[in-house]
């Protein structure tokens, strides 16, 4: 353990002395920054470093070849020592990669790329690499991963889901058997038992959810003895001298980085404990019934961003259609937050957008990945307010227990790295927060994706029935097509649509998520037709047949823009992966909901009228839909500042997640 400790920390770190490895100051110094800032500004510099560093690699790649399987493996472990002596300098890297690119070959039948190298030294150097959606980074990641589990770290590669978690661990398996390498995948609904076992392998994959909910669990275990702790520790399944469910925190390579340190960053993750609701379940069905006989304008006002609130007059006339209720309706602080939060629930959350129905249950729906989230509810009593608008069960109130956010989580791994397609709009934010510089890394081959003319329809109705058409029209040509929806809901009205006109399709949302893997598998066929939510938008991997490549390759259309603009590259990212034909298009809707929300109302006034003849205004109408979803990343970074904040308030205030921990 003391030489990954060398190897990883550095002198600039203070780590933690009990059973855990991890780094306690997520800070490094300012001279360690000023270093590494002033490095950066000698670009020809590091234009020759990797043409040396790939130079080296491929010259060792000759040897290599020349060695037998024991030998390879052998070697490898030759090596290991130097780079536990000597870091993971350029001169041991080469020698490393080239023994895995070997071994690669071997055994996946795929040779790592001169770029899939840069990839993997950038993550080694403890930097995010941005590599286009496509290149490999799966592969890629193998090097990091492979390079650092011989020196004996615990490496956790983190991907945004476990269908990508499960996938690139069998992906990749024969490749870590081959090094004598175990790995591990960490699912949901695993026992801590397996889960333990898994974080025990050289390699794990995780979904970052589950990850640090582990942590959590592990902190909780760790602390002390008090009456809240006992508590803590037995929600969390852990008994008193059992060793923890991690290793420590060493490396973590985060796949799909933006998503997980930007996107997701804005809710920190809880452990909660339910409590008996002690409200009558009356208050929520008469609140209910108030809100939606309340008129807008004049009772309530709708805000642009799901805040709901009610007017003077409103307020009057709740609190004489509650005169005869009693109890806490009597009071007027408790009267205006049941009837807002049952406006909240009527009207700024929708059935199959921002959640589905499933085993009579109310699942809360991911918006950016298109997933459920079993695990979470909405706070303060909104919940209970939506179960009681769709008829379940009202479950309890939860009470938080424990918490995290990513940004304190991720920042305490000895060293974290990253990759993703879409880095460039929040590289500066990346940094800042998590110390972690981008580095852009090139493609193997040109990109020969084509982005067509967008196309704006006036109503919803104009909308589907031009994607219809153009997805039959392409599919007619041998090609395969994939529609992105935003909502489970317009998955399944488009679905209806193209059943209605016979033309024959898959629908993958977060309904169907157990034929994830076999929609995807077919999706690449001669005439296929995919319809999808952000389930498909980040890491799936859609391999064409032959006749689909020479027909053109994959089509994608996009349905509605999404508020971040690195959604929706990352969605069209699944055509013209590794050099493949492909084309993009959007076909959207002037009432969508980014423009009602972020777009000011002149601009969207103009935008109807050029609706007519989209030909001419196409280039303006790009840089308005940049200018707006601009604006919208500004709001969720701002939301993104504010959960930092609560967070730090969260810690100060009850300090519990270890008691040395800051
Ligand atoms: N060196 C290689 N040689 C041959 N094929 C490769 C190589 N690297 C990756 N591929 C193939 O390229 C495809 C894309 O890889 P992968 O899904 O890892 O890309 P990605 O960069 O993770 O994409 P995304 O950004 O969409 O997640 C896969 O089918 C993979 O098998």
């Amino acid at each position: 353990m003391s030489d990954v400790r060398a190897l990883l920390a550095g002198r600039s770190l203070k780590l933690g002395d009990g059973p855990y490895l991890e780094r306690l100051d997520a800070k490094r110094s300012p001279w360690e920054d000023r270093l590494r800032a002033w490095l950066g500004k000698l670009p020809r510099l590091d234009g020759y470093r990797t043409r040396r560093f790939l130079q080296a690699a491929a010259a060792r790649e000759s040897a290599a070849k020349a060695l037998g399987d024991a030998a390879l493996r052998a070697q490898l472990h030759e090596v290991t020592r130097h780079l536990l002596r000597g870091g993971f300098t350029d001169r041991w890297l080469a020698e490393v990669f080239a023994l895995i690119r070997e071994a690669s070959r071997r055994t996946l039948g795929m040779r790592h790329h001169d770029v899939q190298l840069l990839a993997g030294r950038a993550l080694l150097q403890g930097r995010l690499a941005e590599m286009a959606t496509g290149e490999g980074k799966t592969l890629a990641a193998t090097l990091a991963a492979c390079t650092a589990a011989v020196t004996g770290a615990a490496v956790h590669v983190v991907t945004v889901n476990d269908y990508l978690a499960e996938r690139d661990a069998e992906h990749n398996r024969p490749l870590f058997d081959f090094l004598e390498l175990s790995v591990g995948v960490v699912l949901q609904d695993m026992a801590i038992d397996k889960r333990r076992a898994a974080y025990a392998c050289n390699i794990t994959y995780v979904s970052n959810k589950e990850l640090t909910f582990d942590y959590l669990k592990d902190c909780i275990a760790m602390g002390e003895a008090s009456l809240t702790q006992q508590r803590l520790r037995s929600l969390a399944g852990a008994r008193s001298g059992e060793p923890p469910i991690l290793r420590g925190l060493h490396i973590a390579i985060i796949d799909e980085a933006d998503s997980v340190l930007i996107d997701e960053a804005s809710t920190p993750l809880i452990i909660s404990e339910t409590l008996p609701d002690d409200l009558d379940p009356s208050i929520y069905t008469q609140s209910i019934t108030l809100a939606q006989s309340l008129e807008p304008g004049t009772h309530y006002v709708k805000g642009q961003h799901r805040d709901i609130w009610l007017t003077p007059v409103g307020k009057q006339h709740v609190r004489e259609a509650t005169a005869d209720f009693g109890g806490l309706w009597r009071s007027s602080l408790w009267r205006d937050e049941f009837v807002q939060k049952a406006l909240s629930a009527v009207h700024c959350f929708q059935r199959d957008q921002h959640y589905i129905l499933a085993e009579d249950k109310v699942q809360i729906v991911d918006e950016s990945t298109g997933r459920v989230m079993p695990d979470r509810t909405w706070e303060r009593g909104l919940h209970q307010m939506i179960e009681s608008k769709e008829g379940c069960e009202i479950t309890g109130q939860r009470r938080t227990l424990a918490q995290i956010t990513y940004q304190r989580f991720f920042g305490r791994y000895l060293l974290l790295c990253g990759m993703t397609g879409t880095a460039q709009e929040v590289a500066t934010e990346v940094k800042q927060t998590y110390g972690l510089p981008v580095t852009r890394i090139p493609t193997h081959k040109p990109s020969r994706r084509r982005r067509l003319a967008d196309r704006i329809c006036a109503s919803s109705a104009d909308r589907w029935r031009e994607v219809v058409r153009r997805a039959a029209e392409v599919a007619a040509q041998g090609r395969s097509v994939l529609i992105g929806t935003r909502s489970v809901e317009a998955s399944e009205l488009l679905g209806q649509l193209l059943e209605r006109d016979g033309i024959a399709h898959t629908v993958l949302n977060a309904r169907q998520d157990k034929t994830e893997a076999d929609t995807v598998a077919v999706a690449g066929q001669p005439g296929c037709i995919t319809v999808a939510t952000n389930m498909a938008g980040r890491g799936t991997d859609i391999k064409l047949s032959q006749d689909v490549e020479n027909a053109g390759g994959l089509h994608v259309i996009l349905t509605e823009f999404h508020e971040s603009a690195r959604v929706d590259r990352q969605l069209f990212g699944r055509c013209a992966r590794q050099g493949d034909p492909g084309t993009t298009e959007a076909i959207v809707c002037i009432d969508d909901d980014l423009f009602h929300r972020f777009a000011p109302a002149t601009g969207r006034r103009m935008m109807r009228w050029f609706v007519t003849d989209m030909r001419q205004s196409r280039r303006w109408f790009r840089r308005w839909v940049t200018q707006i979803q601009d604006r919208a990343e500004r709001h969720y970074r701002r939301q993104r500042v504010e959960t930092l904040r609560r967070d730090s308030e969260w810690v100060k205030a009850l300090g519990f997640v270890g008691k040395t921990r800051k």
